[in-house]
């Protein structure tokens, strides 16, 4: 013998009634075999049918009102996302797509592709947030500046040899962050830029340093003694990026006879001094950890500095790092003005940069300077996903996503005429776990975690730069700040990111300026936990806004504001 409760059996009543049109208004009967079990105030929607095999259940009015309205907003609901021209949502489920012209009202309801993907029967699902822009935003804003008024680095005042020496690299019309950064450097401010991945906000702070650098040099007021101090300090999370900025840096440097040096951890003190035996460089490119090192043990001096520059801010601000911030800070002197940053006795020039600032940071910042005294320079697609990168997610169960792996760079490479992919993992041992896999399918890669030992990293990042070297590099997210990928076509997260912050910067690996332009990215989605952070990223797709959760307006009180539009 069977046996129900009522909320069930009322709800498949309910359900039976909206599917089979078949109504019946007062009261439909059940046979015997479900029999109900009834409490008190149950026996209001039942009563013993007339013959013992039958039992028959009133359907309360309330409920037959339900029932109607729900019959009734069900189709309202479905909302038509399609519309004619490209499509900026593609999945699967064809009715899920959604038209690069359809825009959502305010209070729609969103249906989203991964809406059920917590559920093991939708591994196999996918869906694709279409690239609907050919070029990225901070390029093409600049074409339309450039239209205008054909700006180039000349215009900005930039001393001939740097000029030429970006001539020379092919960099000849500044993008949109460093059409608004370099003539406040130069004019003496400092300076928050928040500017998203791959837009050239390395260049932003270094022209405007070495170009007053050069300019130092050459004035008569510059005493000799000072001359012999370092100028400029480049603060980075990584020892990777360290050496990257380094090599930017010299190569500018070389036709203006300045000095680049880099510090990073994990080489010890025997390193940092042969680094500072050879003198004192003008520009030193450092990670926190090593800089402290350096500082105790006085082989670094940043008592004539001229420029403090802070990359990737946000990491840098994290706990982890701003106790080390904050101990290198009480050795340098910022200057709260313009003028303060001029003259003998002169102050040192803020920058901090970065293209991620979640909620807090503007907080922990003001903590650590004033400021007040900052000009702030925020990019208008600061947090947004980018629109000229084409971005899949693909439900997959945990066992088969080497295949799918494969399978992608075997795609890259027959059928999109190659280029080199970055494979993003969660720990260091899934990267070992994955290159071992790799190298039993035959799949010539490179592996990059921070748990190898220094000499083992040295070195790995820049050959995976070097074009036709090693086109697979399987890492962490030490490989995702800030690091250049001019070459990468393809990035896949094998691990699902932990958070918009880690998700930002990986994607921001591919569509960068000045790299390949029809980048991709991959994300495999395996676990419940990860399927969240795919529906606020689906969402803020559908919706066109920013990720959730890095609104931050960067800083408390109130700045001098230069929006992204002037
Ligand atoms: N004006 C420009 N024109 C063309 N390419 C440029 C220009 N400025 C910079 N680039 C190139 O763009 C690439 C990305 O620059 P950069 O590494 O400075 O970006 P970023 O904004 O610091 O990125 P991330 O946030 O990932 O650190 C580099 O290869 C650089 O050479």
């Amino acid at each position: 013998m069977h046996s129900v409760k009522v909320g069930y059996l009322a709800s498949a009543v309910s359900r039976a009634l909206c599917s089979s049109g078949i109504y019946c208004r007062e009261f439909i009967k059940v046979p015997a075999c479900y029999r109900v079990h009834r409490s008190v105030s149950q026996t209001r929607y039942c009563r013993t049918a007339a013959t013992p095999e039958e039992t028959v259940i009133r359907i309360p009015r309330s409920m037959q009102r339900r029932v109607e309205t729900v019959k009734q907003t069900r189709g309202q609901n479905k909302i038509n996302t399609i519309k004619a021209g490209k499509l900026l949502i593609q999945s699967n489920n064809p009715e899920l797509n959604q038209s690069v012209g359809f825009t959502l009202g305010k209070f729609e309801q969103l249906r989203l592709c991964s809406k059920g993907w917590k559920h093991n029967k939708s591994f196999g699902d996918y869906f694709t947030i279409n690239n609907i822009k050919a070029v990225a935003p901070f390029v093409a804003e600049n074409e339309d500046v450039e239209k205008k008024a054909s700006v180039t680095f000349n215009n900005l005042h930039i001393c001939k040899e740097l000029v030429e020496a970006l001539d020379s690299a092919n960099i000849t019309h500044p993008t949109t962050v460093q059409l608004q950064t370099i003539p406040k450097v130069m004019k003496g401010h400092n300076v928050l830029c928040a500017a998203e991945t791959g837009s050239g906000k390395t260049l932003s702070y270094l022209l405007p340093v070495l170009h007053r650098l050069q300019a130092d040099k050459e004035s008569e007021m510059h005493a000799a003694e000072s001359a012999q101090k370092t100028r400029a300090v480049v603060l980075v999370p990584s020892r990777e990026l360290a050496e990257q900025v380094a090599a930017v840096s010299r190569t500018l440097c070389d036709p203006l006879g300045l000095v680049t040096s880099t510090v990073g951890g994990g080489r010890g003190v025997g390193h940092i001094k042969t680094v500072f035996k050879r003198g004192h460089p003008d520009i030193l490119v450092a990670t926190p950890g090593a800089l402290v090192k350096a500082l105790r043990r006085r082989c670094a001096d940043l008592s004539e500095l001229s420029f403090f520059v802070v990359d990737e801010a946000d990491t840098m601000f994290d706990p982890s790092f701003s106790d080390m911030l904050e101990s290198i800070l009480l050795h340098t002197r910022i200057a709260r003005d313009p003028k303060e940053t001029r003259g003998p006795g002169h102050k040192a020039q803020l920058l901090v940069v970065g293209a991620t600032f979640p909620g807090g940071v503007g907080e922990v910042l003001s903590q650590v300077t004033d400021l007040g005294s900052m000009v702030v320079i925020k990019s208008k697609m600061l947090h947004f996903l980018m629109p000229h990168v084409k971005q899949t997610f693909l439900k997959v169960k945990g066992e088969d996503k080497v295949l799918e792996l494969h399978q992608a760079l075997k795609l890259l490479h027959q059928e999109k005429g190659g280029g080199a992919a970055l494979v993003f993992c969660n720990k260091s041992a899934t990267v070992n776990w994955l290159g071992y896999s790799l190298d039993e399918l035959g799949v010539r890669h490179a592996r990059l975690q921070g748990e190898m030992p220094a000499a083992v990293r040295a070195g790995i990042f820049s050959s995976f730069q070097k074009p036709g070297l090693v086109d697979v590099l399987i890492c962490t997210d030490i490989a995702s700040r800030g690091l250049d990928t001019s070459g990468v076509r393809l990035v896949v997260n094998y691990d699902s990111p932990e958070s918009h912050t880690d998700y930002i910067h990986r994607a921001g690996r591919v569509g960068r300026a000045g790299g390949v332009v029809d980048g991709e990215v991959l994300t495999f989605v395996t676990h419940p936990w990860d399927v969240e952070l795919v529906q606020t990223i689906e969402t803020a797709a559908r919706r066109r806004t920013s990720l959730p959760g890095m609104e931050s307006e960067i800083r408390e009180p109130k700045p001098k504001e230069v929006e992204a539009a002037e």
